[in-house]
């Protein structure tokens, strides 16, 4: 196959629009000896010419209406394929939903987000088979990391609402004794994000899977608003954009970060809609990150009444139109982080 397939967006067109054009897996060297392995529509492993020192999983529009991220990991995919991006790390960079993004929608029959972990399993809806290919493609790719390589995900995602902190992080749960880490803390203020969210409990999400089943640093990294492609203001992801490309060039991307200037929020309560009659009570336009005073009634539904449990939590996610059973409104509560990883 040559780089006519993968220059200039046609990567992702293709992927989208015929898909067959991947349906067999390919290879292409370039004239720089990086190696791209084209492994299915919307998935392509990337190699350096040197020893590989970490091993990086960057997807995006596992919501396919996120369109911002999917046009930075697009636009990366191009400079790596024109040269003007060398890597030193091997990449696999994942379109998640790509029927999703044809239609504008956050997906076709149901969340993508919430079928890893092999939440996937009884069901064949186009999102469970997709989710079962990206499990089974991230599983090959790690297994390849036999030297201790850092393993790292970077989900990456735009919200629904206006967020008071615009760019926020949700930290997959970490139940095996792992402690956030400094140098992620690092990378990912650099990549503008000021908030970062603690989650109190295994989910099925993407960067879960990746952080639970591999031992990756994972995160779902919120990097705006919600938007049609091309409708993106890419001066907003100016830092994302940079700090994603040095990440991938350069063989140690260590920036600090200042722990004081970050905000550390952790979950308090996750509400899950379980009626149709399931309503919130706060405007139809509260940012994320909106406050409330304890004993504020933030959702209810027939037999449930949900208030604030404490002065000052706040509304994160909040979407009453989730399928029943599914997460509705996250609330979390400031928190502080005593001790990290390197
Ligand atoms: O803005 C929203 O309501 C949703 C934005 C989004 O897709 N967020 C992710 C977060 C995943 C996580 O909790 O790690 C999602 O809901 O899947
Ligand atoms: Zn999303």
């Amino acid at each position: 196959m040559d780089s006519s397939f993968l220059a200039n967006g046609q990567f992702l067109h293709l992927s989208r629009f015929q898909p067959e054009t991947f349906a067999n897996q390919a290879s292409l060297t370039l004239p720089n000896h990086t190696t791209i392995d084209i492994l299915a529509p919307g998935i392509v492993e990337v190699t350096p010419a040197s020893q590989a020192g970490k091993f990086i999983v960057l997807s995006c529009g596992v919501h396919g209406n996120e369109t911002a991220p999917i046009e930075i990991c697009s636009d990366m995919l191009d400079a790596i394929v024109e040269g003007t991006i060398i890597v030193q790390h091997k990449i696999l960079m994942i379109f998640g939903n790509l029927p999703a993004m044809n239609a504008g929608e956050r997906f076709i029959e149901e969340n993508m987000n919430r079928l890893f972990s092999g939440a996937h399993q009884n069901g064949s809806s186009p999102e469970r088979q997709r989710a079962k290919l990206l499990e089974d493609t991230v599983a090959q790719f790690f297994a390849k990391a036999v030297g201790g390589e850092e393993r790292l995900h970077y989900d990456l995602h735009t919200a629904i609402r206006d967020s008071k902190n615009d760019k926020f992080v949700v930290m997959p749960y970490l139940g095996d004794g792992r402690l956030p880490s400094a140098k992620q803390f690092g990378f990912l203020a650099a990549c503008g994000v000021d908030t970062f969210l603690l989650s109190s409990a295994p989910t099925t999400t993407f960067s879960y899977f990746s952080s639970a089943q591999f031992k990756a640093r994972g995160f779902t990294v919120e990097l705006g608003k919600v938007r049609p492609f091309g409708e993106n203001d890419m001066r907003s992801f100016a830092a994302a954009r940079a700090s994603l490309t040095a990440l991938v060039s350069e063989t140690d991307y260590a920036p600090a970060a200042t722990m004081s200037e970050l905000l550390v929020y952790k979950v308090n309560q996750v509400i899950n809609r379980q009626h149709k009659d399931f309503a919130l009570h706060f405007s139809d336009d509260a940012p994320n990150f909106t406050d409330f005073k304890q004993g504020t009634l933030l959702a209810s539904e027939p037999g449930a009444e949900y208030v604030a449990q404490q002065d000052g939590e706040a509304i994160v996610f909040p979407n009453a139109k989730v399928a029943l059973g599914q997460r509705a409104l996250l609330t979390v509560v400031p928190t502080t982080l005593e001790t990290l990883d390197v």
